[in-house]
């Protein structure tokens, strides 16, 4: 198929570093800061940031509802970390009434690893990945509960948080507690960036083309 253009949601949090990832495998890759934006991608990532923030922000900007509409239609897209909330059908903590995209069926908590731990790294494996990913957690959220439809893809190794889930795929939708945009291992985006072209390609192929 043709090379798909690969959005990275860019109202705040940590876009550049994807936008880095995604040219490094040779994928057309834009800032979506408006609606018009959004149209020209074959998928997009959230990345990490501020939830708050983020869904206030995508409600000023007029992105809120052309995000969930092309979620729903099936738009690939990868949410790290903020992101993974954004995609979150259910959040749990303080702020349980907040709002989100939606569209992933789980459950997560914020900041769950607890203020003492604001950040830390450790290894992974990682399920279709041959050797393990070295991840970072920043203030993360953990899944808590995942529904039927979704494959848990990495869960911590060790420590007090061992077991806990880090990273799911549903259909076209994928998401990290951790940043696999921070450092140079692409391997993550890659498995996305594969999802977005066999998407658009299964698209093609019925004659639905965009
Ligand atoms: N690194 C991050 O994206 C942190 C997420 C942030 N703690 C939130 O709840 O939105």
């Amino acid at each position: 198929m043709t090379s798909p253009t690969i959005g990275v949601f860019a109202l705040q949090g940590d876009v550049r570093e994807h936008l880095h990832a995604l040219a490094g495998l040779g994928v057309e890759a834009i800032g979506v800061r408006r609606p018009s934006e959004l149209e020209r991608c074959d998928g997009l990532i959230i990345p990490g940031g501020e939830s708050t923030t983020m869904f206030k922000l995508a409600r000023t900007f007029e992105l809120f509802e052309p995000i969930q509409k092309r979620i729903a239609g099936g738009m690939p897209t990868f949410g790290t970390c903020a992101g993974m909330i954004m995609l979150a059908d259910r959040i749990v903590d303080g702020t349980s009434d907040q709002e989100t995209l939606g569209g992933l069926d789980i459950t997560v908590r914020r900041n769950a690893f607890g203020r003492q731990v604001d950040s830390f790294e450790g290894n992974l494996d990682f399920t279709g990945l041959d050797d393990p990913v070295h991840a970072v957690f920043i203030r993360a959220p953990w899944v808590e509960q995942v529904g039927a439809d979704v494959e848990v893809l990495a869960r911590v190794a060790s420590g007090d948080a061992a077991g806990r889930i880090v990273a799911v795929r549903q259909g076209p939708l994928l998401a990290t507690s951790f940043h696999p945009e921070v450092g140079s291992d692409s391997r993550i985006h890659r498995v996305f960036v594969e999802m977005v072209v066999s998407t658009s390609s299964t698209a093609a192929g019925l004659g639905k083309g965009r």
